[in-house]
């Protein structure tokens, strides 16, 4: 006879506490691996180890038979290490810049609810801060409220893997005396957000924040006839669905913040590509000293000369000194037509003397060059099996 489901369920809760208690156990362990590194000054980040350890899980399951898929077990062992590192990473950065406030001000576009929200709580989760949450209507309110004081720290969007880079951001970067000193990637998980029973036939408006809806283009052609609202962001969006409450109209949002609002979620997974992260920076006014144990990045800022290869010349220098670059994007100057402000991200920390050689070289080739930031490689890549 078959087992009882609430006897069964039983002992899946017994299970998965056991094992939320040995996570809990190794995640204190991380703290013990940081000191010990402090000590001996190595790297936080062993890959070699890691894939050793990943090895071994796969083969000592299948030794014990325990009819688990390698797959399986590699994702989240991939998980447990990403935490680890991370750990390490805040307890490094959190003893070598002090003066962080316990209350955290930060500045973040739109109101409870939005993608930037949902990012700023997690940034401030990650080291374990108290936040208290500034909503701003743009861009720009960010970086003023940073600047004023108001704000400790701005988190901003600054690229998309669906729709690309965020111009208005990069562009606000050109002219601002902030500081980058940190990343996070957030995964943007759109859905269809409506207030009553209603089903998608009856919806012919659609409210939300113009690079929500160029995320979902393809699944809002798939309607007939929908008439778009653009809003300032999708939190608006939603609180405008939520108090309008009309049986024609929904929101594009997210379901953390739908419910937030009271809406109820229609549609979910509707973004053109699946796999749609929007990596958020953090901006403050000073700049953040990054440990030398910590995979880092540097943002630059650069103009260069205008003859051929010039740009060239420029990047041939990180290739020289073996320096990775994780992104380069250019924007127009404004008042000078034709020129163009380029930025570069490179894996290197600031305050290391090869990234010192490189800049003092970088200045033969550029008209213009600024740091915008060094901060932790919060983005941590998995170590493959
Ligand atoms: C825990 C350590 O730090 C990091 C995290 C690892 C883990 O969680 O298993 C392994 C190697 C390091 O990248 C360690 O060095 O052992």
């Amino acid at each position: 006879m078959a087992q009882d489901l609430t006897e069964i369920r039983q002992q899946i809760t017994q299970i998965d506490r056991s094992l939320l208690k040995l996570l809990s156990e190794r995640h204190r362990l991380a703290f013990d691996v940081v000191r010990s590194k402090e000590i001996t000054q190595k790297p936080l980040r062993d890959e070699e180890r890691e894939q050793i350890l990943l090895q071994e899980l796969v083969n000592f399951a299948e030794s014990q038979n325990y009819q688990l898929e390698p797959q399986y077990i590699t994702q989240i062992f991939q998980r447990i290490i990403e935490d680890s590192v991370v750990t390490q990473q805040v307890y490094l950065q959190k003893k070598l810049n002090q003066q962080r406030e316990q209350n955290i001000h930060i500045a973040f576009l739109g109101k409870r609810g939005s993608y930037s929200h949902l990012a700023a709580r997690n940034y401030a989760t990650r080291y374990q801060e108290q936040l208290v949450e500034l909503s701003c209507s743009s861009f720009e309110q960010i970086f003023d409220k940073v600047k004023s004081g108001e704000a400790d720290v701005g988190v901003v969007p600054l690229e998309n893997t669906t729709s690309g880079s965020i111009n208005d951001v990069y562009d606000l970067l050109q002219h601002t005396d902030l500081s980058l000193v940190g990343e996070l990637a957030y995964p943007i998980k759109h859905c269809v957000l409506v207030n009553q029973q209603q089903d998608l036939g009856q919806i012919d408006t659609l409210y939300s924040h113009p690079q929500v809806i160029q995320q979902c283009s393809q699944f809002i052609r798939s309607l007939d006839r929908v008439h778009i609202e653009y809003c300032e962001s999708s939190s608006h969006a939603m609180e405008l669905v939520a108090s309008l409450n009309k049986p024609n109209i929904a929101a594009l949002g997210n379901e953390d913040g739908g419910h937030l609002y009271g809406l109820r979620v229609l549609k979910t997974d509707i973004a053109n590509q699946p796999n749609n992260i929007t990596r958020f920076i953090v901006l403050a006014k000073e700049p953040l000293s990054v440990s030398p144990q910590i995979a880092s990045k540097t943002l630059l800022l650069m103009t260069t000369r205008q003859q051929a290869g010039a740009l060239v010349d420029a990047l041939y220098v990180f290739k020289k000194h073996q320096i990775n670059m994780t992104k380069l994007e250019s924007r127009p100057i404004y008042g000078t037509p034709w020129e163009e402000m380029f930025y570069l991200e490179i894996e290197a920390n600031i305050h290391h003397p090869n990234t010192q050689q490189v800049l003092q070289e970088l200045k033969e080739y550029s008209t213009f060059l600024k740091v915008l930031g060094c901060y932790p490689s919060e983005i941590i890549k998995p170590t493959k099996a």
